[in-house]
């Protein structure tokens, strides 16, 4: 036999540090997480042995049994399913199976997870949480069809190390033994073990069984007892998906939504329904609350599980779910699929689709319902996943407008933090306006300063404020919403000033001209400006480009981006731009003039949240300028 000795990834010793020193509340989580595991080892083992007979080893009585051990003191948790081979044991045991490890250290040294360090239960660390109770942990576990002398035992006590020697073990499967920690002990107890089972893994499709021990009075010997031992089943194992509605509290509901979610927080919605006709299933979906920190990574896994004839075929199948809901949580159930059903096979299932179809189709109506009867409800919900949703409009372009419906956004109108939706939008909109307005930026308060919002101010009309990174491309993708057009407050030609634009183009002609001849190719045109009050010019994206915000984030992820030449806009009643327009009269090569130009273009790129070309030289004229002024006084 070989003993090895293992250290833990980083991560590990982060999370069992966390798990020892700061979880005090709902330790017995550990035995969720635990029977969890072993149930969903025989899952694969059975969906596994669909195949492959030889992996049943001669039998399907499926069972994952407790064992507490008083006199040792140990509990172990032991199933038949599909076990570890050495190196899955390495792998599964040894590090933590996640693509942002570095966000994920991040997060486990954050406010949130040290205030309420139960979040660490939707990183998929469940097995650690042995931890919590137990100074030693060991796993003797062999795979399924493997021979007996195969086994592996993997130890540790949480030093920083792991050991994994050779082992024997007849039966396939994993042993998790626990030695329980001094203060642990109440969960060597049938009654305590009785009451986690019955309130965290009722729905668990197995028998979770104890061998119980009952001592009855002897019927030849009144003064005497017997004890006969048990093998008795702790939870109901209904599937909670197939039960009627009626028969289902809403504390099932949430627990069976944390078991699959590993979310601590309560469900914001449960939508669960049966479809009946040409294709029957049952649906049990779960809108969170919160939103799970992985959900921006790529290997995050989206869509219900699956069963088929209450076999779990797949955890995750995303062929059943768009994207932009890929929130939402939960189970079908249908048997309408073949049982060896393979992803691949799935993408163009007809079945599949049907499903995908009715389940946006209910999760939108939920999310509609829930908007209409509960704002207060919705608003908390689409703060944490709006932004996914409105993927929507630019994915699912059937439903873009029921899912444009589901928007919400502050507004020049609203109080910082309250939203409103494009419908009311729409309905406050003045007789004379004829298009949605709407701005892009960083966030709220560098919108409201912008200069691309001055005539709106003076006009008193409202402008939706967005600030996601791809809301421009969104809301181009949406293009009309009620008939009304969108219009971007920081792009394209804008006329909402005193209908002396063109007068006013012709007026300022010779001087625009002149600051286009200098500004070169750094501009497209330089015209008299519809959107400015106070500034003296900004520069302005054509219709069709991206807005900056588009441009630097598309940059930031390496991309080339065609930036599109922008205009100039210049605001004529500006009192410098009339100085220049005398400037200009009296001499049209006045070096100053040019100067000006080049100053202009620079605050003009301020303005837009970017430096100026380059800022020593704009630094210098600018106090050159200074010192001239302040000579005059
Ligand atoms: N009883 C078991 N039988 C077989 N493999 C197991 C067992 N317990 C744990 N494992 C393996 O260890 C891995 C890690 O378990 P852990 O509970 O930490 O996270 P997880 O189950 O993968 O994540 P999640 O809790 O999100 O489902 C599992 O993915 C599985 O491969």
């Amino acid at each position: 036999m070989t003993a090895n000795k293992h250290p833990f990834k980083a991560e590990v010793n982060k999370i069992l540090d966390l798990m020892i020193h700061s979880l005090y509340s709902h330790k017995e989580i550990f035995l969720r997480e635990l029977i969890s595991n072993a149930s969903d080892a025989i899952d694969k083992a059975r969906y596994q042995a669909l195949t492959d007979k030889s992996l049943l080893e001669g039998g399907e009585d499926w069972k994952i049994e407790l064992i507490p051990d008083k006199a040792a003191g140990t509990l172990t948790v032991r199933d038949n399913g599909i076990g570890m081979t050495r190196d899955e044991a390495v792998e599964a045991l040894g590090t933590i199976a996640h693509s942002g490890t570095k966000e994920f250290m991040k997060l486990l040294e954050s406010r949130e997870v040290k205030d309420n360090p139960e979040l660490i239960g939707q990183f998929g660390v469940g097995f650690y949480s042995a931890f919590m109770v137990a100074d030693q942990v060991s796993v003797l576990t062999r795979k399924a069809g493997a021979d007996a002398e195969h086994a592996v035992l993997w130890e540790s006590n949480a030093d920083g190390t792991y050991t994994l020697e050779d082992a024997e073990k007849p039966t396939k499967g994993t042993d998790v033994i626990l030695k329980l920690k001094e203060d642990a002990k109440e969960y060597l107890e049938e009654w305590e073990l009785r009451k986690i089972v019955k309130q965290y893994s009722d729905f668990i499709e197995y028998p979770v069984v104890m061998n119980v021990t009952r001592s009855t009075p002897d019927p030849e010997d009144k003064e005497k007892t017997v004890s006969e031992t048990t093998e008795e089943t702790f939870n109901s194992r209904k599937a909670i998906w197939l039960k009627d509605k009626a028969e289902i509290t809403t504390e099932e509901y949430n627990e069976f939504y944390k078991h699959i979610s590993h979310d601590f927080t309560d469900p914001a919605r449960v939508i669960h329904y049966r479809a009946e006709g040409t294709t029957e299933f049952s649906a049990l979906l779960y809108l969170p609350s919160k939103r799970p920190f992985d959900i921006f990574y790529q290997d995050y896994k989206i869509g219900p599980t699956l069963y088929v004839r209450r076999v779990q075929i797949m955890d995750h199948c995303e062929a059943m779910l768009p994207t932009y809901l890929r929130f939402v949580r939960g189970v079908v159930e249908s048997s309408d699929l073949p049982l060896n059903v393979s992803r691949e096979i799935l993408q163009d299932n007809k079945t599949v689709t049907v499903i995908k179809k009715s389940l946006t189709k209910k999760i939108l109506d939920t999310l509609a319902e829930m908007k209409k009867e509960d704002m207060e409800a919705y608003g908390a919900f689409y703060e944490q996943f709006g932004r996914i949703l409105k993927e929507g409009i630019h994915h699912d372009f059937e439903r873009r407008e029921t899912i444009a419906d589901l928007l919400l956004f502050e507004s020049t109108k609203t109080e910082p933090g309250k939203k409103i939706t494009l419908a009311e939008y729409v309905e406050r909109m003045s007789s004379e306006q004829k298009e949605i307005y709407y701005i892009t930026g960083p966030d709220r308060a560098a919108v409201e300063s912008s200069p691309y919002l001055e005539v709106f101010k003076e006009k008193e009309i409202e402008v939706l404020i967005m600030t996601d990174d791809f809301d421009d491309i969104i809301i181009s993708g949406l293009g009309v919403y009620k008939e009304k057009e969108f219009q971007s407050a920081i792009k394209g030609d804008l006329d909402l000033g005193d209908g002396k634009k063109e007068e006013k183009q012709k007026e300022f002609g010779d001087l625009l001209e002149l600051m286009k001849a200098e500004l070169k190719d750094l501009v497209a045109a330089v015209r008299v400006s519809g959107r400015l009050k106070d500034s003296a010019v900004c520069l302005v994206a054509g219709e069709h480009d991206l807005d900056p915000k588009m441009v630097k984030m598309f940059q930031a992820m390496g991309q080339e981006v065609p930036k599109g030449q922008r205009v100039l806009e210049v605001n004529p009643d500006h009192e410098l731009i009339a100085r220049m327009k005398g400037l200009f009269a009296a001499d049209k090569e006045s070096p100053r003039l040019k100067e000006y130009v080049g100053l202009l273009y620079d605050q003009a790129l301020l303005l837009e949240g970017e430096a100026p070309r380059n800022p020593v030289a704009f630094a210098k004229a600018l106090s050159k300028l200074m010192a001239e002024g302040a000579g005059e006084n």
